[in-house]
């Protein structure tokens, strides 16, 4: 499905609830398989959460996450831990090329069972489950942190915990504190100091319910929107916390550089657009927060303001090597855009090319991302239903601001 996206108001206001973090819910869904004690509320409903709550609840011998890569991960070392049971864990095209062999190393240091079905050091994988003897693990932590936090995941299963020690520069260190605060909350015991985590065993969890906090990626997207209104804009959005366990919470504070004020009461935030952005050419370092680099590139692009992003290294092997398709695509709306293996800089722009179709490359946020642009033009996102990767409702939401959705 293609759809022309535009919204001629300069001016929006409007209240969208947004639901569970995609993050925290595939965390507790694998934390709630390991103790089934644990109930969740808020859970997200994405398809990579869909896709997880099947892959735990099946017991078939193959098991496909789609493109959900927190799944691939967190379920590879879940399957390991499980004895007696043989499980092919397999997704979608993009996800036998995104990178596994790290953690597949680590589980295979603890004494797991796991051979590639394909192409070394990718998915699918057969794994064969085992009751893991050892408990000290070294591993590469610049390349995904999902791998760190699938091990941390299953730790407190482990007869004698684990015993983490990271290599190299930590990327995406929130997720990893995110992994580590949830564990404190049902209860496990940890530490984490320097390069070295422990984590100490649990056998039971004593019943608890534990809410999810609604998704701070997601709301990158209006975010993006409010940055490129007019003074006068206000955007509340629920159900979120002050003291939040995901690092893209961070918009708050880099968002105030392009103008939008945000403030929380109770559960929930508003973001108001108060008076002009920074002077000068934005420059973020995003190694903590990489999910919200598409977002921020776009941000600027629309505003006609350059930016120098740093700390991209992960992005190629997510849903799609985004610092290329983002130079691909904003070089087609006039952008004067670079990129490296790690950065990107964009130049200060003027004029939007008008007529532009967005291929969305099998990435729900290059979808997201572009979509706010039909505030300056009106532009066709193609395969518009990407997006239920994290956020199936954002068409629904957006047409709530009054941007119009026309399939062609
Ligand atoms: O642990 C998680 O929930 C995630 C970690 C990040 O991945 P990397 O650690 O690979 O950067 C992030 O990009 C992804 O969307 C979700
Ligand atoms: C990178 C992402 O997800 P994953 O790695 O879990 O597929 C994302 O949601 O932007």
């Amino acid at each position: 499905m293609n759809i022309k996206i535009s919204n001629p108001r300069t001016r929006i206001n409007g209240d969208i609830r947004i639901t569970g973090s995609k993050s925290e819910s595939n965390r507790l869904l694998l934390l709630q398989a390991l103790y089934p004690q644990i109930k969740i509320e808020n859970l997200s409903n994405s398809d990579d959460s869909g896709v997880m709550q099947k892959a735990l609840a099946s017991g078939a011998e193959v098991a496909d996450i789609h493109h959900a890569g927190t799944a691939m991960r967190f379920l590879t070392a879940f399957f390991a831990t499980r004895e007696g049971r043989e499980v092919t864990l397999t997704g979608s095209k993009r996800m036998t090329e995104r990178p596994i062999k790290i953690l597949v190393d680590a589980l295979k240091q603890l004494g797991a069972e796991i051979t590639y079905v394909a192409e070394e050091g990718y998915p699918p994988l057969k794994i064969k489950g085992k009751r893991l003897e050892k408990n000290k693990v070294s591993l590469q932590a610049n390349v995904s942190s999902q791998y760190i936090s699938a091990l941390l995941l299953i730790a407190p299963t482990l007869k004698n915990g684990l015993e983490l020690t990271l290599e190299g520069k930590i990327t995406s260190v929130p997720y990893i504190k995110m992994t580590l605060a949830l564990l404190g909350e049902i209860g496990v015991t940890y530490s984490f100091e320097g390069n070295t985590i422990r984590v100490f065993p649990k056998e039971e969890v004593a019943p608890i319910t534990l809410t999810v906090e609604s998704d701070w990626s997601s709301a990158s997207y209006f975010y993006s929107i409010v940055a490129m209104c007019e003074e006068g804009t206000e955007i509340s959005l629920s159900a979120y916390k002050k003291a939040s366990l995901q690092g893209d919470s961070v918009l708050a504070e880099l968002y105030k550089s392009f103008g939008v004020e945000t403030t929380f009461k109770a559960n929930t935030v508003t973001l108001r657009k108060k008076g002009r952005h920074t002077a000068g050419d934005i420059r973020f370092d995003l190694a903590n927060a990489p999910d919200i680099a598409q977002t921020i590139a776009v941000t600027c692009f629309g505003m006609g303001l350059g930016c120098h992003l740093t700390g991209l290294h992960t992005l190629k092997i997510k849903e799609t090597d985004r610092l290329e398709a983002l130079k691909t695509e904003l070089s087609k709306l006039g952008a004067s855009i670079k990129v490296t293996d790690a950065e990107l800089f964009l130049e200060p722009s003027g004029a939007i090319n008008k007529n532009v179709a967005i291929p969305t490359y099998n990435d729900h946020r290059m979808a997201m991302a572009f979509a706010p642009l039909g505030l300056k033009v009106p532009l066709v996102i193609e395969e518009a239903e990407v997006v239920s990767k994290s956020y199936p409702d954002f068409w629904k939401d957006l047409e709530k601001l009054h941007f119009q959705a026309e399939t062609v």
